[in-house]
C-alpha cells in the first residue's frame, strides 16, 4: 500500500490535517464546496509530483499564506516512503521529493473528455505520460517554450527572420510528443474498446488522433516539416504557428458517428469511463506498479451496471484507493475508514 499518512499545511481550504489511510479504502463524506476535492488533488500532487487541477500553482496555496506544504509516509513493496511537496507564493517555487506512483483519476468532469475543448484531451494524455516519462516531460516544456518564441517572431516583423530558426527544434521535440501521444492512445484505445463494449450494451467506440493543423497525415519528422512548410505562409498572415501537437486533438465515434456531435451526457460518462478504467490498465503495465484510485463524487452519476464495474476494480487487493461522497452510504459498508470535511477541517466520522 503506498501511502498509510498524509500531513497537509495551508492547501487550499485545509490549514492542517494529519491523517491515517487505510490499505484499501477511505472513504471522505462532506457537503458540496467543504475541501473533499482538495484532500484529493493533495493525495494526487504527492504522488505525481504535479496537480492536475491548477492554471497556476500558487491557487491550490490557501489564501492569505504564503507557503503549502503536504508530506506523507507509506510504503512502496518493502520499501518505506516519504514524499515532501512544498509550494511558495513569491516567488512562485515548487519544490518536490519522493517516487512517482501511478493514478487514476475519476471526476464528474471526465465527461467533459470526449466534447469538451481539444485542451482537455491534450492534458489527459499529457498527466498520463509525462509524470512517468521524464524525456516526454522535458520535450513538452522544451516544445511550449520554443512554440511562444517563435509565435513572438510571427507577430513581430523585425523578427520574421527568426522563424525557421525555431522550427527545426519544434519539429524534433513535437515529434517526440507526437509519436508517445498516439502510441499511448493506440494502445488505451484497444484495453477501452472492450470495455466500452461491455458497459454500454454492445455499442462501438472508435477514435482517431489529429496531428495538429495537418491537412495530410502525419507520419513521422519529414511529413511533419513538409506541413510546416505548407502552412508557413498562412503563419505570416495569422501571426502563430498552426501545425504541431500544441493543436492534436482526438475524436470519439460511437457504432461510427462522432460522439461531440450526438452522444448523451450518459454515453459521452461512458466513453470517459471506458477511457479512465483503461488508463488503469495501461499504467499497470506500463510502470509496473498498482495505480492508486482516486474516486471523485463519481459514484452517484453511474447507473448500477458502471457502478460495480468501478466498485470491481477497488475491490481488487493491494488496491488503494479514495473514494469522496456527499454521504457515507454508497460506502459505508466496505470501509472502516471514514473522514467528514467540514469547511477545510477534516475528522473521523461519527457513525
Ligand atoms: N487556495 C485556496 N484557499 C482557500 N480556500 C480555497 C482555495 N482554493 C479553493 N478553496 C475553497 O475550497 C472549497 C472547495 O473545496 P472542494 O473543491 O474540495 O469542494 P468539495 O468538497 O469537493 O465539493 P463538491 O462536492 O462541490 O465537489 C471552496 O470553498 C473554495 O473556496
Amino acid at each position: 500500500m503506498p501511502v498509510e499518512r498524509i500531513d497537509i499545511a495551508h492547501f487550499r481550504n485545509i490549514t492542517e490535517a494529519s491523517l491515517t489511510l487505510a490499505p484499501h479504502l477511505t472513504l471522505v463524506v462532506g457537503a458540496n464546496g467543504q475541501g473533499k476535492t482538495n484532500l484529493l488533488e493533495a493525495l494526487y500532487v504527492i504522488l505525481q509530483g504535479r496537480d492536475f487541477r491548477v492554471a497556476s500553482e500558487r491557487d491550490a496555496i490557501q489564501l492569505h499564506e504564503s507557503v503549502a506544504t503536504l508530506t506523507a509516509e507509506g510504503r512502496l513493496g518493502d520499501h518505506p516512503v516519504k514524499w515532501r511537496h512544498a509550494i511558495q507564493r513569491q516567488p512562485l517555487r515548487r519544490l518536490h521529493s519522493g517516487p512517482v506512483v501511478p493514478v487514476v483519476l475519476f471526476s464528474p468532469e471526465d465527461v467533459t473528455l470526449a466534447k469538451g475543448s481539444p485542451e482537455v484531451r491534450r492534458r489527459f494524455l499529457d498527466l498520463l505520460l509525462a509524470p512517468h516519462d521524464p524525456h516526454y516531460a522535458r520535450s513538452l516544456k522544451a516544445y511550449h517554450r520554443v512554440l511562444l518564441q517563435r509565435n513572438r517572431a510571427l507577430k513581430e516583423a523585425q523578427y520574421h527572420g527568426l522563424i525557421d530558426d525555431f522550427t527545426p527544434l519544434l519539429i524534433r521535440e513535437g515529434t517526440y510528443i507526437w509519436r508517445r501521444r498516439s502510441e499511448a492512445f493506440q494502445e488505451l484505445l484497444a484495453l477501452a474498446k472492450p470495455l466500452h463494449h461491455e458497459l454500454a450494451g454492445g455499442e462501438d467506440l472508435t477514435a482517431s488522433y489529429h496531428f495538429g493543423g495537418a491537412a495530410h497525415p502525419v507520419a513521422g519528422e519529414e511529413t511533419y516539416r513538409a506541413e510546416m512548410q505548407r502552412r508557413r505562409p498562412d503563419e505570416i498572415v495569422r501571426q502563430v504557428t498552426l501545425v504541431g501537437p500544441h493543436r492534436d486533438d482526438l475524436e470519439f465515434f460511437l457504432n461510427g458517428q462522432p460522439a461531440a456531435g450526438f452522444a448523451s451526457q450518459g454515453q459521452l460518462r461512458t466513453i470517459a469511463l471506458s477511457l479512465k478504467l483503461a488508463t488503469y490498465d495501461w499504467l499497470a503495465k506500463e510502470t509496473g506498479m498498482t495505480p492508486v484510485v482516486l474516486l471523485d463524487d463519481v459514484l452517484s452519476e453511474l447507473d448500477s451496471a458502471r457502478r460495480s464495474r468501478l466498485l470491481e476494480l477497488v475491490a481488487q487487493p493491494g488496491q488503494q484507493t479514495l473514494v469522496t461522497d456527499t454521504e457515507a452510504r454508497n460506502f459505508e459498508a466496505l470501509t472502516p475508514l471514514i473522514y467528514h470535511v467540514g469547511n477545510g477541517v477534516i475528522t473521523p466520522w461519527e457513525r
